[in-house]
């Protein structure tokens, strides 16, 4: 039987792809089985293994099913200890498919792009082949190379919210194994070249785990060291084209085949997750710690919302049959879940990351038709104001990271005032990708927007902007 290596065993692994893998066994009867694969979570692989593999989703919020028992991860490594038994596990024949769920950061793109950073440390280091890999994208290829030695057929499946995520997995090892020797290079580029990427989107909000999940899983006479809270909804769509091996029949499970993944994940990417950003950083700037505090006051949600429909939506194709007005309410529902406690310092984690994906081409959008979209100048005003100054957030948080934090606070610190820190860090630096470098009437609004956020309290530019009638400027 075909097996499943997945890479990244957070949160989001094991309450979407897993539980569909688990289901689809059901449906059809097969035992198609996961290893998963931690790059460095010590900690839950030794609870994992303890319990072995087995563990609780537990669904939060309105409608919410009965705690759900997985048991279809049987073995779990740890790359940081393991790596040779992850490359074996990656190239092993019976390993058909393999998954990730790694964050924007496993991929190691250069800041702004899809392009693999050629400076990276780990990158660098993995590509001398002179000890065993580190980075996923290291490890990955390192499977591939001992997968030339047998050929069997394997799929690649990028589970993260990345666009093209299929297509940006397979540059970044293409680039990778132009860095390799050139025999190995060589190998891994003709494994590859025969190997599926196909593109998904992947929807399903999963917080991380605090006490209170692990309370609710105790009251519910279940003992689980590493349960998993989770909203009721979940999505996945995957590019069937895209597959080459046998893979789980997730569709059987309710994942759907379709020829308009690119479609799908603009949908969520600019009319999801970009006013989850919105809401995030309006968030940390008003002292909201949870997305649903946010997302309940009425002033945050109408501007989150006006960027999703009046900004985000009209920049793309939507799927046949989908029905916006319907998506746009379902939304908001999701985000106004107090349940599941999803933290705005988490969704506001690895901004210039995740921004990337989320709002330049959009931008672009509307510059090439003439107007500035307020409400994302908006977004990456207070994405701006939230990393550079160090006085924006008054909540305590504990992990709001960003990669860029150091480089924004340098440009800020050398620049005459917001204008001239939006134009260094947006069109200089291009920290959040090419697109927005020749935007300068965006990059301009963003600088008023961020003196604005300087100058005043925060809910005071979101009460006048959110109550004054929403126009695209000229
Ligand atoms: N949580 C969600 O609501 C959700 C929903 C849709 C998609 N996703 C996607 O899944 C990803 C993971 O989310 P999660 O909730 O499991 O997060 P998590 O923090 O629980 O787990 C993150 C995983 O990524 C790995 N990782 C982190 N940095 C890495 C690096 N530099 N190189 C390689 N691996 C690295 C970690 O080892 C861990 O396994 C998200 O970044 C997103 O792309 C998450
Ligand atoms: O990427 P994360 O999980 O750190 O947080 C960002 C969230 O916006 C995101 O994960 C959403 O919860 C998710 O994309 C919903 O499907």
């Amino acid at each position: 039987m075909s097996r499943v290596v997945h890479l990244g065993l957070g949160s989001f692994h094991r309450a979407h792809q897993a539980v569909y893998t688990q289901a689809a066994n059901r449906v059809t009867g097969s035992d198609r089985r996961i290893t998963g694969v931690s790059l460095r979570n010590r900690e839950l692989v030794a609870a994992l293994r303890a319990q072995r593999g087995r563990y609780t989703v537990l669904e939060v919020g309105p409608d919410a099913a009965a705690p759900l028992t997985v048991e279809v991860v049987d073995e779990v490594l740890l790359a940081a200890d393991q790596p040779v038994a992850v490359v074996a596990a990656l190239a092993d024949e019976a390993t058909t498919t393999v998954t990730l769920t790694v964050t924007e950061k496993g991929y190691a793109f250069r800041p702004g792009g899809h392009d693999l950073d050629l400076t990276d440390p780990g990158i660098r280091r993995d590509a001398t082949l002179e000890a065993p890999p580190t980075t996923a994208v290291g490890l990955l290829a390192a499977g591939l190379l001992a997968r030339a030695d047998h050929g069997a057929p394997v799929d690649l499946v990028s589970c993260d919210n990345v666009g093209h995520n299929g297509a940006a997995l397979r540059a970044v090892l293409e680039q990778y194994a132009a860095l390799l020797p050139p025999r190995e290079g060589a190998a891994v580029r003709t494994v590859l070249d025969a190997a599926g990427t196909p593109d998904t989107m992947v929807d399903r909000i999963v917080p991380r785990t605090t006490e209170a999940t692990r309370r609710a899983v105790a009251a519910a006479g279940i003992s689980d060291a590493v349960p998993v809270p989770a909203e009721p909804f979940s999505m996945w769509v995957l590019d069937a084209s895209g597959f080459t091996a046998p893979r789980p029949a997730w569709e059987s499970a309710g994942a759907v085949l379709s020829g308009e993944v690119g479609a799908y994940e603009l949908v969520k990417l600019r009319l999801l997750n970009a006013p989850n950003s919105m809401l995030a950083y309006l968030g940390l700037l008003t002292g909201r710690t949870e997305i649903a505090d946010a997302a309940a006051d009425p002033d945050l949600r109408a501007l989150a919302d006006r960027a999703l429909g009046d900004e985000m939506e009209p920049t793309i194709p939507l799927p046949a049959g989908f029905d916006a007005a319907a998506y746009r309410a379902q939304v908001f529902r999701r985000f106004l879940n107090h349940d599941l406690r999803h933290l705005t310092e988490q969704v506001g984690s690895d901004g210039s990351l995740k921004l990337t994906q989320r709002v330049p081409a959009a931008v672009a959008w509307h510059t090439a038709r003439g107007s500035v979209p307020e409400h994302l100048a908006l977004l990456v005003a207070a994405w701006l104001r939230v990393t550079a100054d160090a006085d924006a957030v008054t909540i305590p948080t504990i992990g709001l990271h960003e990669p860029v934090r150091d480089r924004v606070r340098s440009l800020a610190a050398a620049a005459r005032g917001p204008h001239d820190l939006a134009h260094a860090a947006l069109v200089d630096a291009a920290l959040l990708g090419h697109d927005l470098t020749t935007r300068t009437s965006f990059v301009d609004r963003v600088g008023e927007l961020l003196a604005d956020l300087r100058r005043h309290p925060a809910a005071a530019l979101i009460r006048s902007m959110a109550r004054s009638t929403p126009a695209l400027t000229a």
